[in-house]
């Protein structure tokens, strides 16, 4: 059958085979439709594919430039002196090599920068969760592009919250006051060409995210799969300047698993293709760090019992991931 998937765009395939497309129109002409279009699609493959979202195009083409002149007209020595040691690759500068999905011996084959929130006040109660951010000096432009698109991200990933919000019986503004001060991150990748041999090291290797949600630029180059409940890797194919969203372990967890955090993984490109590299850009939207994650009621049933009877603050969920992903 023929599939549209989004921006138009046909494809042949079984209906199963693609992470479904929702235009964030919806979100202003018909909200209900939006909320159960959103819904069906996490609770199927705790992923979704947004177009129309409202960042502009520009902007979204001017960042990924602006990431490659760092990763690649910067030395090694100039982007290391960006790498702030024991904080847990919070902000600034991540060297390739350096992350290592959970369980994996292996590291990943990635270089990433990572773009916080700025706290709106010295001395602000959040100042021990998170650092200043880094400036980029060599660069004209790229911090200044960076909090643009980590505060547009930021929006598009309110506007999905409330519909989550909506989806699980909740006040459409459940999650304002829970993520307004998030402890969110922007992360720049630069995935490198592939050496002749990459000795069992994947770009990405298969994680779940540890965020509420995700919203991911770039996912258009290719590479990215998520694992279907039946166990078989498929291919997410959003078009050009799509964003595409997941959802992360600490949603997976508020909802007792009624919204799933999908494994996935970026996988190496095909030999002749080998030559070029991978640029993607995920903000991974945190809540505020003294949030308690403390299962939903709406969430828990006699079919459903509470898996997480353990209330947990977002801050000590995040630490002890970090540990396990060897960023701490
Ligand atoms: O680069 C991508 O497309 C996905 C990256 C990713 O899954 C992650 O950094 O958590
Ligand atoms: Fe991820």
């Amino acid at each position: 059958m023929t599939i549209i998937v989004g921006g138009g765009v046909e494809e042949e395939g079984e209906e199963d085979d693609f992470v479904p497309t929702v235009s964030l129109t919806l979100y202003e002409t018909d909200f209900d439709q939006f909320v159960n279009k959103l819904g069906e699609a996490y609770e199927k493959y705790g992923f979704v594919i947004l177009e129309n979202h409202g960042v502009a195009q520009t902007d979204i083409e001017r960042a990924f430039r602006l990431s490659k002149s760092f990763f690649e007209d910067l030395s090694q020595e100039e982007k290391e002196k960006y790498h702030l040691p024991g904080k847990g690759g919070a902000r600034g500068f991540t060297a390739f090599g350096r992350e290592t999905a959970k369980g994996a011996t292996k590291s990943d084959l990635k270089e990433f920068w990572h773009q916080g929130r700025d706290l709106p006040t010295k001395g602000h109660k959040f100042e021990k969760f998170m650092p200043p951010n880094v400036e980029v000096n060599e660069i004209e432009g790229f911090t200044e592009s960076a909090k643009h698109i980590f505060y547009s991200l930021d929006e598009l990933g309110n506007r999905v919250l409330q519909a989550l919000a909506v989806y699980l019986k909740q006040d459409r503004h459940f999650f304002d006051d829970k993520v307004d001060e998030g402890n969110s991150i922007l992360r720049i990748i630069h995935y490198p060409p592939i050496a002749e041999e990459s000795a069992g090291h994947v770009r990405a290797g298969a994680h779940e995210d540890i965020n509420l949600i995700t919203l991911l630029l770039g996912a258009d180059e290719g590479g990215l799969q998520i694992l279907r409940k039946d166990g078989k890797w498929l291919d997410v194919n959003p078009a050009p300047g799509c964003v595409t969203c997941n959802i992360g372990d600490m949603l997976q967890r508020l909802t007792n698993h009624v919204l799933p955090s999908t494994t996935h993984r970026v996988v190496n490109p095909p030999k002749e293709r080998a030559h070029i590299p991978r640029f993607s850009m995920p903000y991974f939207l945190h809540p505020n760090p003294d949030y308690v994650i403390d299962t939903l009621e709406s969430c828990v049933s006699e079919d459903r019992p509470n898996r997480y009877p353990e209330p947990i603050s977002s801050d000590d969920y995040l630490q002890e991931r970090l540990k396990e992903i060897k960023l701490k």
